[in-house]
């Protein structure tokens, strides 16, 4: 559903950060992107969303050359994405940005739902305001929420577990199986959480703004962090 082909990107100081990246991510997968501080991950992720735009290479959403639309029009393409620190809408309520993000009127109900997918009390929460009042997990989980009421094809998560305690994140990590199971679009998730790469259907390896492996989770997973550890410098590797 997802292809890149030769993607690059180079930042405004013109080093290339996205080093030709070549990737084909099949429809209902649940696909984890992970890697090293520094690697690429977040910048891969803007590329596809349309955040950043490619230097040079393909984006091909179902078949369709998507590589030179803005943010917007990816969005109506299907593409949403979480970002890794959430955006604050001062004057918007939950709610708000919620039927914002679903395109359309909400029941109370499902406003709720999506809420309580998140682990947060709708009741509590639906009509505060998306200011500095909410915490920084409160904030995220919110922006979970509102990429959660997309119909989207493609849903993008940016380090979803940051800064949210565990009884939320077990809750996360329930809907993202529960979003796997329906089959209903392809989830990418960005992570360094061992609890997200175990559910993985794939994993993608980023380092240095190349794809150093891929595969499914039973291929990529026992050989990770030995590769982690052979990329550390020697000091580090004594302690
Ligand atoms: N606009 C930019 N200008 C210059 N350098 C940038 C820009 N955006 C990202 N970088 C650099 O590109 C590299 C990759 O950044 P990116 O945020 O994609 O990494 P990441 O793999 O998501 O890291 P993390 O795991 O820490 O979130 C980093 O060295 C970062 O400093």
């Amino acid at each position: 559903m997802l292809k890149l082909e030769h993607v690059k990107w180079k930042a405004e100081d013109g080093e290339e950060i996205i080093k030709d990246i070549d990737l084909n991510i099949e429809s209902g997968k649940l696909v984890v992107v992970t890697g090293p501080n520094g690697g690429g991950k977040t910048t891969l992720a803007k590329l596809i969303a349309g955040i950043e735009q490619v230097t040079s290479g393909k984006v091909i959403l179902d078949g369709k050359d998507i590589t030179n639309e803005d943010i917007t029009t990816r969005a109506k393409e299907g593409i949403a994405y979480a970002f890794q620190q959430p955006v604050k809408f001062k004057g918007l309520t939950v709610r708000d940005i919620l039927k914002l993000s679903a395109g359309k009127d909400l029941e109370e109900g499902e406003a709720c739902a999506l809420l309580s997918k998140v682990g947060l009390c709708a009741e509590e929460y639906i009509d505060r305001e998306l200011n500095d009042s909410l915490s920084g997990g409160e904030s995220k989980r919110i922006e979970i929420a509102g990429v959660l009421a997309r119909d989207a094809k493609l849903l993008i998560f940016d380090e979803p577990e940051a800064g949210i305690d565990l009884w939320s994140f077990s809750k996360l990590v329930e809907t993202f199986e529960i979003l796997r199971k329906r089959n209903k679009g392809t989830l990418l998730i960005i992570s360094h959480q061992e609890r997200i790469l175990s559910i993985a259907d794939e994993i993608i390896v980023i380092s240095g703004g190349k794809v150093r492996d891929m595969g499914s989770r039973e291929k990529i997973l026992p050989t990770l962090f030995k590769e982690e550890r052979a990329n550390m410098c020697p000091k580090e590797k004594e302690l």
